[in-house]
């Protein structure tokens, strides 16, 4: 397969987790909803935005799932193995892609984030060519939403927990995925993350840590990641709308 690397894009779809928090019988990526897995609902999301054209989905080393999902043959998909943690399965997916289609640009979105929209993704790289992207000094960017709630930076006594001074509320946001960054850049963070013992829970804290700088670019508050069982029914209602295409 030869891929127009300049104006299309790969992206790492995680999808080697065991959803612990989610207290399910088999890993949330490949819950069922509508008839379709979480993962086949992400990949099909994706997959409508038409310069994302290759999908490499890291699942575990043991995974009996994904070769029984029927995916649409028009979507390219490669299967890799992915790690112990999210961090190595990003990890091991880029540099695949490295190896495999020397990429200028990757991409990595949670296989447990089914809600991304093509109009989000469409967002996200376009930033890459706004004047707000170079003047800002950014390498890659992110989808982000602003919090709602005031957060508690905390500290942990024998006696309970207790609040610590922390950032005004309007300097934080909370990441979500699709994440983009310079192939070659990403994986040389992730692998100083993983050579100093920096863990990392998504793409923009490697980079900071690897003295990069990341690009905010407001997402959906819908494109949650299902991680409790709460999400789920969140998810099946917003997945029941739009494939019913009742206005939200
Ligand atoms: N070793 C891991 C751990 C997580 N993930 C993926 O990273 C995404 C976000 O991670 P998270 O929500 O934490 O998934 P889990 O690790 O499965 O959840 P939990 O922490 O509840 O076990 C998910 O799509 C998950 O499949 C992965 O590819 N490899
Ligand atoms: C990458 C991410 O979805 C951004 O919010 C999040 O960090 C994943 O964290 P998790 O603990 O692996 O779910």
């Amino acid at each position: 397969m030869s891929i127009n690397l300049t104006y299309e894009f790969i992206v790492i779809i995680p999808a080697a987790g065991m959803g612990s928090r989610m207290q399910a019988t088999l890993p949330k990526q490949y819950l069922n909803v509508m008839g379709q897995t979480i993962l086949t609902h992400t990949v099909n999301a994706l997959s409508k935005h038409p310069k994302l054209v290759k999908f490499i989905i890291a699942v575990s080393k043991n995974d009996s799932f994904i070769h029984q999902i029927p995916f649409c043959d028009k979507i390219s998909i490669d299967v890799i193995e992915g790690g112990e943690e999210r961090a190595d399965s990003v990890l091991s997916g880029v540099s695949y892609a490295q190896k495999k289609y020397q990429p200028k640009w990757i991409l990595v979105h949670d296989a447990a984030r089914p809600l991304i929209t093509k109009n989000d993704v469409e967002c996200l790289i376009d930033s890459l060519g706004s004047e707000a992207f170079y003047l800002t000094q950014s390498i890659g960017a992110i989808l982000a939403t602003p919090l709602k709630d005031t957060i508690k930076k905390i500290s942990h006594l024998e006696h309970g927990i207790y609040t610590e001074k922390t950032e005004p509320r309007e300097k934080l946001w909370a990441a979500q995925t699709p994440q983009i960054f310079p192939t070659k850049t990403l994986l040389d963070a992730l692998y100083f993350c993983k050579k100093e013992g920096l863990s990392v829970t998504d793409e923009a804290s490697a980079i900071e840590l690897f003295g990069g700088r990341t690009f905010i670019v407001q997402g959906s508050s819908s494109n949650i990641k299902l991680t409790e069982p709460a999400d789920l029914e969140y998810i099946k209602f917003v997945l029941n709308k739009r494939l019913n295409q009742l206005p939200s």
